[in-house]
């Protein structure tokens, strides 16, 4: 489910006559996605998605994501962009909430992805750093490393009501993890933070749609490609690893972007911290989510399972 603000056709209409996008003829709430509230709209001129930004995106930060997306569409990456107004203002507000109108794209996400579309997709991630190199602008990693520490602590003893042992567990990698976190010395640019399969839309081998830009922020470029190493490359309950997924991001990505000695020296390391990332943000969700709510709780274990592997192949490193 992600329909967390209805908004009522009258009012969704006379959004709509702002823009210069024809007539309402249809709305429809998408399950999908966890964040915001998310309706594909059909107008008497094309499809469009209307996105009502929720509490956890901060309105502050979407002039950012809608000027990274802007930028990147300009480039020609398959991204959506928000579709400006007739007096060119892109973010509104509709039923009390910041709101965008988003190009829609086809395609469709994949939950089993192969080889093939795993290497493409990694090549439409090296194709953004490339595109970003002269994107001036700055945004922060509000779950970066600064927010993992404390967002351990906010689970506090919590984490062993998920599994016996992870509060020690967790703390014990997140001590290894911060210690050898490279400071300095990588390539730093806006990063996608969030390119699990859920948020690329693919038509075949060919990816149609960059989607969920709403972690984007600047950090460790390699970091990007380690986020979605972690993502897509092992079985749902995450104590799987599939190496010719893994290997087809690596190659697709070092197409047009190849990784230095140190990068890839660091690549377990950065993709341990990935896992800490979202076993964290996930445990948090867990401990305070109730059971009965309407989002579906993702699993922190499969996190959990994930950093198993790549601490032990930092280890063999
Ligand atoms: N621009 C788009 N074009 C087509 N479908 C989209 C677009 N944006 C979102 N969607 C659809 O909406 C779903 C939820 O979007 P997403 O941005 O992942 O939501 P959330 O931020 O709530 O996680 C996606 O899985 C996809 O099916
Ligand atoms: N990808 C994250 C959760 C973020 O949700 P999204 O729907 O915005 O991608 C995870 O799987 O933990």
């Amino acid at each position: 489910m992600a329909v967390y603000t209805q908004v009522p056709a009258e009012s969704l209409a006379a959004f709509l006559a702002r823009y210069d996008v024809g007539e309402l003829v249809s709305a429809k709430g998408i399950a999908e996605g966890v964040e915001n509230s998310n309706y594909l709209v059909d107008t008497t001129r094309g499809r469009f998605i209307l996105t009502l930004y929720e509490k956890r995106v901060d309105a502050g930060d979407l002039p950012y994501f809608m000027s990274l997306l802007a930028h990147l569409d300009a480039k020609g990456l398959p991204v959506p962009p928000a579709i400006p107004d007739r007096a060119g203002v892109a973010i509104q507000e509709l039923e009390g909430r910041p709101a965008c109108l988003i190009k829609f794209l086809s395609g469709v996400s994949l939950s089993h992805p192969t080889p093939g579309q795993a290497e493409a997709a990694a090549r439409a991630m090296a194709d953004m750093h490339l595109a970003v190199a002269d994107f001036g602008e700055d945004r922060p990693n509000s779950m970066g490393i600064e927010s993992w520490r404390p967002l351990f602590e906010r689970c506090g003893a919590s984490l062993d009501d998920i599994a016996p042992g992870l509060d020690a567990e967790l703390g014990a990698a997140l001590d290894r993890v911060l210690a050898a976190w490279p400071r300095d010395g990588f390539d730093r640019c806006a990063i996608h933070a969030d390119l699990f399969p859920d948020n690329v839309l693919m038509l075949g081998e060919q990816v149609t749609g960059l989607i969920d830009f709403y972690f984007a922020s600047t950090d460790i470029r390699i970091y990007d490609l380690a986020i979605m190493h972690s993502a897509w490359s092992f079985g749902a309950t995450g104590a799987e690893y599939h190496h010719e997924i893994g290997d087809a991001l690596l190659r697709g990505y070092e197409s047009r972007f190849p990784l230095s000695d140190a990068e890839r020296a660091a690549f377990p390391l950065l993709a341990s911290g990935a896992c800490i990332r979202f076993a964290l943000s996930r445990a948090f969700d867990w401990i305070n989510t109730p059971a009965d709510a309407l989002v579906t709780r993702k699993d922190p274990l499969a996190y959990v399972r994930r950093l198993r592997h790549y601490e032990a192949m930092s280890h063999s490193a």
